[in-house]
């Protein structure tokens, strides 16, 4: 498997933890997203993913190479491919939970601060992509968090980890960066410490990615 993707981001990074939770081996394809006007803009690029965002699973299935796209979609396909170790619960409606907070985050919050959206707040509107961000960013965490009251464990539904982990740790991470106070977010960010330790989510992290720039 090849995983076309950029270290910072989020729903690059969704996909790095479940392959490496999954023990699946992929070969990382740097994608850089902002130098030279962005390599996602890119005919190459596009002819892979012609939505212009990271990431994108390469991998072959039976004699035919195959482009897979939208994060929560590949976590699904691996899901259902390799189901060992689940990241899915069992019970339906706990399943149900694990997706409505991961489309907290996949609909309800990554899309507001993705990168082409800040850049046309700031570039066309003359706004303040940064605030921008945050707004957007407190609101849905303030929602995700009451949430994810209900099914709160070690992890965000119970004790298992699921994809609505895999989710929370590079949103959390993207909040930090755009200046979000967490210190409301007790329960968001003690998950994030019961996840930071597992190697799959260690190796997955954006600093330790081999296209991360040093702060
Ligand atoms: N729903 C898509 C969103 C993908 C997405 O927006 N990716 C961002 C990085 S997290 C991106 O590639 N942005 C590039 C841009 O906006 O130009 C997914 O889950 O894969």
């Amino acid at each position: 498997m090849r995983l076309h993707n950029y270290w910072r981001s989020s729903c690059s990074w969704r996909v790095r933890i479940a392959l490496n939770l999954k023990g699946l081996a992929f070969e990382y394809v740097p994608v850089h997203l902002v130098k030279d006007g962005g390599a996602q803009h890119t005919d190459a690029y596009r002819a892979l993913n012609p939505m212009r965002t990271v990431p994108t699973l390469e991998f072959t299935h039976e004699g035919r190479v195959h482009f897979l796209s939208q994060s929560l979609a590949i976590l699904e396909y691996l899901e259902e491919r390799y189901p060992s170790p689940a990241l899915l619960p069992a019970d339906p409606l706990l399943r149900a939970h694990v997706r409505m907070l991961s489309e907290v985050m996949n609909s309800g919050i990554q899309p507001l601060h993705n990168l082409s959206v800040a850049q046309r707040v700031k570039a066309e509107l003359k706004g303040d992509d940064k605030a921008w961000n945050a707004y957007w960013i407190e609101r849905g965490l303030t929602a995700l968090q009451a949430l994810a009251e209900q099914t709160a464990g070690r992890y965000c539904v119970g004790d298992e980890v699921s994809f609505a982990d895999v989710c929370l740790i590079p949103q959390l991470y993207a909040a930090r960066r755009f200046g979000v106070d967490l210190s409301p977010y007790g329960l968001l960010t003690r998950v994030e410490a019961a996840c930071a330790g597992l190697p799959a989510f260690l190796a997955a992290h954006a600093d330790r990615q081999p296209d991360a720039v040093p702060a």
